[in-house]
């Protein structure tokens, strides 16, 4: 192995109660708002074709028009604990809200920058009334922080002369000191999700992104960093230069969900995804298809069939209010949670052979029972299960209703639970009681 003093300082997952509370977690909520919702990716009658919270990077707008968007910023129908209530409902069990996305904008009354929410006609502090409001109903918090900050004149995308390192050291400065004002302002949060690290200059600060991990987790024990933040000594990021895990969980897959257990090289992992194709903050028109309900929860069984956390994205509208499809794929997704939420929260991988009609659960505190998450029935009815060696099944039946099913033992250790033809027109769970054979 390469000797590294920024690499990752422990090898294997992280297994103290405040991860296993996250690994726990199942589903997650993401919301991405501030001043380019006003804009909605929309500008001077054209759309941006890039992700609506990227706009101010669009030629056609000038940073000076976008930068005095805050004098705007006026959500009259935010309520924080209606934010919350819909989330509540959801399922959800942690929410990932952004407090400064590449703008600069702070959704925070920060002392370290005028660019912040307490200058803008609404004045008051956003974060902590979403703190407050989804402690309070007992969802845990995570705040969102980009790095890179297009309005701060001391951000470089790259070091490449001595002013610029001392710009650059003055950055870190700044980002360490709002990072510090946020954990004392809001101690209730459980951890933190960087953003915007993929810039050499970033890179080139292997040293400082470690210093500053270790800081905030001595500030706040037990808070909770995913793989974004860190470089090591060679400017790697996610895996360091052997290939190990910088972080607390692997934070890389943005709108995309591993195939296999072995693309997730046995680390805890989380996928943010969207529901339109790309774009987190608000689009007043979603391009491209926009996901269904249905296909959100396959979304949210396989990541949790491959120890992940699915966490959905939600952009509000400049006035604080949610577009009527997110409405509605929140209250879907609650009301399947609501009856099959067993086989989400604190499961974990069953190590047997994938079958086509959809995903195996396991409860992580009880290793004799199975749940099969189904999604495609086949014409049969029958539905093929190879536990591992010595596994046998002893019982199946619908988690909604108790309804038993013939379990048909075939040749090896395979077997056919055969499901009654109900038509079932929603996903919905098996449950196999098993033993070990003799
Ligand atoms: C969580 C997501 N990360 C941000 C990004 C990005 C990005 C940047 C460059 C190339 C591809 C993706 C998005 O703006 C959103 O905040």
């Amino acid at each position: 192995t390469i000797p590294l003093l920024h690499g990752a300082h422990r090898i294997g997952k992280r297994m103290d109660v405040d991860m296993n509370r996250w690994r726990g977690y199942g589903l997650g909520q993401f919301i991405h708002w501030g001043l380019y919702s006003i804009l909605g990716g929309d500008y001077n009658g054209k759309h941006y074709n890039g992700a609506a919270e990227w706009i101010r990077s669009w030629n056609q707008l000038p940073n000076a028009v976008y930068d005095s968007l805050y004098k705007q910023f006026n959500p009259k129908d935010f309520n924080a604990d209606k934010w919350a209530a819909m989330a509540k409902q959801m399922g959800v069990k942690y929410v990932t809200i952004t407090t400064k996305h590449h703008d600069g904008f702070c959704l925070w009354p920060s002392k370290y920058t005028s660019y912040n929410i307490s200058n803008t006609p609404y004045k008051k502090d956003i974060i902590k009334q979403i703190v407050d409001a989804y402690t309070k109903v007992g969802i845990d918090v995570y705040l969102y922080f980009s790095v890179m900050d297009w309005h701060n004149p001391d951000w470089r995308y790259d070091l490449k002369s001595a002013s610029d390192t001392i710009a650059f050291n003055k950055f870190k400065k700044f980002t360490q000191s709002q990072l510090e004002e946020q954990l004392r302002m809001y101690p209730q949060i459980k951890g933190f999700w960087f953003d915007g690290t993929w810039d050499n200059s970033w890179k080139k600060s292997g040293a400082f992104s470690d210093s500053l991990d270790q800081d905030l987790k001595r500030i706040h024990p037990g808070l909770i960093i995913g793989s974004r933040l860190r470089a090591d000594d060679y400017g790697k990021r996610h895996f360091d230069s052997n290939g190990r895990l910088m972080g607390d969980y692997e934070q890389g897959w943005e709108r995309t969900i591993p195939e296999t257990f072995a693309d997730t090289h046995g680390n805890d992992w989380e996928c943010d995804m969207t529901i339109p194709e790309n774009g987190w903050g608000y689009a007043k028109q979603w391009m491209g298809h926009w996901k269904t309900s249905d296909e959100l929860i396959e979304m949210l069984a396989k990541c949790v069939s491959l120890d992940g956390n699915f966490v959905l994205n939600f952009g509000p509208k400049p006035n604080g209010t949610f577009r009527q499809k997110e409405v509605a794929d929140a209250k879907a997704i609650g009301d399947w949670m609501k009856i099959n939420n067993t086989a989400i929260y604190n499961c974990a991988h069953v190590n047997w052979e994938k079958q086509d009609w959809g995903y195996f659960t396991t409860p992580t505190s009880q290793d004799d029972k199975v749940y099969m998450i189904v999604f495609n029935v086949p014409v049969s009815g029958a539905l093929r299960v190879l536990p591992t060696k010595n596994i046998l099944l002893k019982k199946a039946y619908l988690l909604d209703g108790d309804k038993q099913l013939s379990i048909e033992k075939l040749d090896g250790s395979a077997y056919f639970v055969h499901l009654p033809n109900e038509g079932q027109k929603q996903p919905f769970v098996v449950v196999l009681e098993t033993e070990k054979g003799k």
